[in-house]
């Protein structure tokens, strides 16, 4: 199942936000999203994912997503949107619950999202017990329960430590290694963005136009090789240094606001 970003253009008001916007996630693929603060990214994430409609053009799947996907386009929150009075266990069957799977499919399907995740050993315990980067691991196994075929991700890590960051960016190459499931990433962390994208999309500030696509020429798994490190920061500093002086106006722009 391809994802098509197809001239999308959106305001909010008077406030142009997106302009024109075209690029297609194919199957298996991990988009990155970056660009100057306000300039559109989770905006467009939201019209990706059919929470908004834009203002012009369209977001469209092609082609069938897997059989037993129960939402081919599946979110994963910054700030992880749990429910605190379920256990790790009924969060992650929450989506599952009006669906027409019996109660011991749904057992199995969660049994699965909790094994992938490394959560088995604590599907009893609640969101407040957690670390936050079990929090996130409980967000990316509910979302994995739907068996989506593209995860729409905004800042997964942001609200976390470095250390914690750098264990689930290695949980998320594994999770996506066999190629079932594409993401579009959202950040504004150009070191995820490397390590985990096969393109990048570079956005300009307000409104975002795509300045350019980087194609990441190196595989996931070649990425987590030590040797790969001095590469890896080449390619940080190169997109950086394409959106260093649109960040540093855009961060003018919110302190004048
Ligand atoms: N519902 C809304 N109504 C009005 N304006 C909005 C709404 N949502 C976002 N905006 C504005 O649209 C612009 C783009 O916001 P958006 O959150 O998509 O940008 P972003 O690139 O994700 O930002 P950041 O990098 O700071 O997270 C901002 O100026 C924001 O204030």
């Amino acid at each position: 199942m391809h994802l098509i970003a197809d001239h999308i253009s959106h305001r909010f008001g008077a406030l142009e936000v997106l302009d024109d916007v075209s690029f297609t996630v194919r199957s298996g693929e991990v988009v990155a999203i970056v660009g100057p603060s306000g300039c559109g990214k989770s905006t467009l994430l939201s019209i990706l994912g059919g929470l908004l409609q834009p203002s012009a053009g369209a977001a469209e799947w092609r082609g069938a997503p897997p059989a037993d996907s129960r939402n081919p386009l599946t979110f994963v929150f910054q700030d992880f949107a749990l429910l605190p009075w379920c256990t790790v266990e009924e969060n992650v069957e929450f989506p599952l619950l009006h669906t027409a799977l019996t109660q011991s499919d749904r057992r199995a399907v969660v049994d699965d999202a909790l094994r992938r995740t490394s959560l088995s050993d604590f599907r009893g315990t609640y969101p407040k017990q957690l670390s936050g980067g079990m929090r996130q691991r409980v967000g990316i196994a509910r979302a994995l329960a739907v068996k989506p075929a593209i995860l729409l991700m905004d800042e997964p890590l942001s609200a976390l430590d470095s250390q914690t960051r750098e264990l689930l960016m290695e949980d998320f190459v594994r999770l996506l290694a066999d190629g079932a499931m594409g993401a579009v990433y959202v950040t504004h962390n150009l070191e995820e963005a490397v390590r985990i994208a096969d393109r990048i999309v570079v956005l300009s500030r307000r409104p975002g136009r795509i300045r350019e696509v980087v194609s990441i020429p190196m595989t996931r798994s070649e990425r987590g090789e030590i040797h790969a490190r001095e590469r890896l920061l080449a390619l940080q500093s190169e997109l950086w240094s394409k959106i260093r002086e649109q960040a540093i106006d855009a961060e003018r722009e919110v302190q004048h606001a």
